[in-house]
């Protein structure tokens, strides 16, 4: 063995863990640093010769005294991925632990040192010049411009580069300054592929390196929209280890080293899998819905690698790519095994895991913690109100108008205004007044269905598959499905829906559907790479710019013109009373100012975007599961043939004599939650729960259908069962409280809400029996179990028959009168 001694810090990451077994193998000895906790396990599990462990807790502050004694050599490597740390401890980590490091390796008196820098440092942070069609050499060096960082220090990735541009301009610095240094850095692209063999496997997704959009890929999550410069893990070890032995290098210019397989764009990468390994196909992302890049990729110019360090040839793309697939398999399998199971499906449109009762997941270093459980939900949503319930901004809804809608809103004053202006309106001692109107929307609902069964499931269809979007050929009467858009908008502003094409509800439902389009995790790669807001319009790429005009004109015309209507026609009487509109305008003694004006526009457009899909959906999820489960709907029309009688339509007033029908309610709404993974939050602190710690800015998933599905609280989840809640309110209401989301964000409108589902539950189960549609052949088609993804989940479209119960139950319905 060679007495040669490399310092190798943060030992037991990904890229230095290789390091150290291609040193080992070349017969160096090695010391590793590492962490506390991190430190112990390596300390106590890895036993090779030549290599021994030494604790470092902060790089940045550590003395190094100890770590440093006989070394000859440091590859450092200890620096976190973007967006694990806070924009002031990315810097401190990524800055100050490599000078930490460097200047007390040069007064220890080592000589030669290698650190790993990045392709970041090629390029200006913005990454703009990636989709330049550019070829990127040692010779490049980003730039950083701090008015820029001012704008853009939300931007994990943006940070993340300029702290490593920073570094390692401040380490040639040093270097020029100390010429008996001989230095080298390292430049890698995307590092994916094996893990060490011979050091433990990563204890979460936060320790996967950047394999962990490898797993993204093959759990159905977003396909990164980015430049991909792939590189295997073993080969950026290899060039490390080979630095080492070439040093000296020269300065800079001549001692920097791209090291890159190829220039292979996520896209690819998913289709490859997708090809390569046929049973991982299904849950990648459809691969035509993957985004586009914006520009023609630039490439890395890899040759000095090859002809100065040697690295010869590099292994393929595809290789590395089924290695790290391998990898990250095993990997899944392992926590498997540590009784940690790990569940990843795509069904939402969002990733959707579950790991216990709560995860953390890092992803292109967002923090996402993902909750499983109703108690974790409310210990941390609930209790923890004041540093939860914060959104997440995204860079395309705030271009399209969306986020001055409080349900997009951040946690702020303007937040509380709107929502304290929409509240009052909806609560529970307030909602009765519409009882009326909603006990005769019902009515119109189960009419229209009888007369043409067929309209509901072929619009639904419809808003599900093309995101709204109306039928051209439908008749004036044919808007069934809008009922609750009518309902909404006629409590909202007073409106009364007059037809399908009805422009004052065409145009929101228009624009809810592109919302849906748009939200869509890593749909435009302006929320990545926020700068593309500014190209100009006439370079490749900014097409979406254009579209961004249109849906924003959409959106405010969407707000605004049915406000103007209603603030208009108050005095005229074509309003009709009650509504929100004229209630937030009317309680106040002086006129609204342009500001308080325009939150109750958008107070008031929240309303119609945050009640419409998700009562549809409920609605849907009830026919299914009547048709699914007829002894449940026999039961439910006998208590109302008992409570109510047949001779008059039950009202919403016999809702507490009528407990049954309660509990297929709050069964509809945990059975099929319509937003299945809630509406995510945004942490605004740093916080630590039961051992686990969620850093600020981490995106918090409420995982609402697992919650409502978990075996450990309800037996037989997936059967629609309103039988396990015994009949007790409270523990319906457990249930369906899960449903509307959790503290402060709790849906506003749930008791509103749940006065439209159970008119429509109650006066459809009085009047009808719901029965499974027929195909083209006259054969029953029994509903599915099945939903489509998206934010707000709606049953797969299935074919259902009402058949009026009785001919008293036909003259009760056409008795009432919907005309107001
Ligand atoms: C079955 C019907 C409904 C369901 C299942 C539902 C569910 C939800 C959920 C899960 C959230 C997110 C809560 C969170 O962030 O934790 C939410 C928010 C919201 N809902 Fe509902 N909702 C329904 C109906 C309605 C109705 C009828 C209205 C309006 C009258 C409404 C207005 C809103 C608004 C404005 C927000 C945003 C609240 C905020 O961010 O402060 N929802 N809803």
């Amino acid at each position: 063995m060679s007495e040669t001694l490399v310092l190798v810090t943060g030992v037991g990451g990904f890229i230095a863990a290789h390091v150290a077994d291609q040193l080992l193998e070349r017969g160096y000895r090695v010391r590793g640093t590492a962490r506390g906790p991190k430190y112990q396990a390596l300390a106590e599990t890895v036993k090779r010769p030549g290599l021994e462990f030494v604790r470092i807790d902060d790089v940045a502050t550590s003395d190094f005294t100890a770590a440093l004694a006989g070394v000859d050599a440091v590859i450092h490597l200890a620096c976190p991925l973007p967006g694990r740390k806070s924009v002031e401890e990315t810097f401190s980590s990524a800055i100050e632990g490599t000078m930490n490091v460097v200047r007390q390796a040069q007064r220890a008196g080592v000589k030669k040192l290698v650190v790993t820098s990045s392709f970041g440092c090629l390029l200006s942070p913005t990454h703009m010049p990636a989709f330049h069609g550019l070829t990127f050499t040692e010779q490049d060096w980003g730039v950083t411009d701090d008015a820029e960082f001012e704008q853009q220090k939300d931007n994990k990735f943006y940070v993340y580069f300029t702290a490593k541009i920073k570094t390692e301009i401040a380490l040639w610095d040093f270097a020029r300054a100390h010429p008996e240094l001989e230095v080298a850095t390292i430049l890698p692209g995307y590092v994916i592929g094996p893990y060490s063999a011979s050091f433990p496997l990563p204890a979460d997704i936060a320790s996967m390196g950047t394999n962990d959009l490898v797993l993204q890929i093959i759990t159905g999550g977003a396909v990164l929209p980015a430049p991909n410069w792939l590189v295997d893990v073993r080969d950026v070890a290899r060039a490390h280890v080979l630095a080492l032995t070439r040093l000296p290098l020269g300065g800079h210019g001549d001692a920097r080293f791209i090291v890159n397989a190829a220039t292979y764009p996520w896209a690819k990468a998913a289709a490859h899998i997708a090809r390569a390994r046929p049973a991982l196909a299904g849950r990648i992302v459809p691969l035509d819905t993957i985004a586009p890049l914006p520009g023609v990729l630039s490439g890395l110019d890899n040759t000095r690698s090859k002809t100065v360090l040697g690295v010869g040839s590099y292994i393929t793309p595809e290789d590395t790519l089924g290695a790290a697939v391998d990898a990250v398999l095993a990997l899944q399998k392992h926590w498997a095994q540590v009784n940690r199971e790990i569940r990843c499906t795509w069904r939402q449109g969002l990733l959707k895991c579950s790991l216990g009762n709560i995860m953390h997941l890092n992803i292109f270093g967002q923090h996402m913690v993902v909750i499983s459980s109703a108690k974790v939900a409310k210990d941390l949503l609930d209790k923890k109100g004041s540093i939860y319930s914060d959104r997440p901004q995204s860079v395309i809804l705030r271009l399209c108008g969306y986020t001055r809608t409080f349900p997009l809103l951040s946690h702020n004053e303007t937040w509380r205004k709107q929502r304290r202006l929409v509240a009052y309106e909806f609560n529970v001692g307030s909602i009765s007044k519409y009882y009326a109107l909603q006990e005769k929307e019902a009515v119109t609902l189960v009419r229209n269905l009888l007369d043409n069964p067929d309209n509901l499931m072929r619009e639904i269809q419809m808003y599900g598959v093309n995101g709204f979007t109306f039928p051209k050929s439908a008749s004036s009467n044919n808007y069934d499905i809008r009922r609750i858009g009518s309902i909404i908008m006629r409590v909202t502003y007073g409106y009364q829906v007059k037809s399908v094409d009805d422009r004052m509800l065409a145009i929101p439902l228009q624009s809810l559907g592109n919302f849906s389009k748009i939200s869509t995790p890593g749909a435009f790669l302006v929320d990545q790479i926020p700068a593309l807001q500014y190209l100009p319009r006439w370079m490749p790429g900014s097409g979406f710019l254009d579209k961004v005009d249109t849906w924003h004109q959409m959106f405010m015309d969407s707000c605004w013109d049915p406000y103007q209507w209603s603030k208009t026609n108050i005095d005229t009487g074509d309003a009709l009373m009650p509504n929100l509109c004229a209630s937030i305008i009317q309680s106040q003694e002086e006129p609204l100012s342009d500001d308080e004006e325009a939150q109750a526009v958008y107070a008031t457009g929240s309303i119609l975007g945050g009640g419409l899909d998700t009562n549809m959906s409920s609605v849907l999820s009830f026919l299914m599961a009547m048709i699914l489960y007829p002894q449940v709907q026999a039961k439910g029309q006998a208590e109302l043939d008992l409570v109510v009688g047949k001779n008059r339509l039950p009202e919403l007033s016999d809702r507490p004599n009528l407990p049954y029908l309660r509990s297929i309610m709050a069964e509809v709404l945990r059975w099929s939650p319509a937003l299945p993974l809630g509406i995510p939050h945004a942490l605004e602190e740093d916080d630590d729960y039961e051992g686990y710690f969620l850093p600020k800015g981490s995106l918090v998933i409420p995982n609402i259908w697992e919650m409502s599905h978990d075996p450990e609280v309800y037996t037989d989840p997936m059967v629609f069962n309103p039988e396990r809640f015994d009949g007790v309110d409270a523990e319906m209401a457990k249930a369906s409280s899960l449903a509307f989301g959790f503290g402060r964000r709790v849906c506003p409108g749930m008791h509103f809400a749940e006065g439209t589902l159970f008119s429509i539950i109650m006066t459809t189960l009085a009047t009808c029996d719901v029965l499974a549609g027929l195909d083209e052949n006259g054969k029953e088609v029994m509903p599915k179990y099945a939903y489509t993804s998206g934010t707000i989940s709606f049953p797969e479209p299935f074919p259902v028959k009402l058949q009026l119960r009785s001919a008293a139950a036909a003259t009760l319905l056409a008795d009432i009168s919907t005309v107001e």
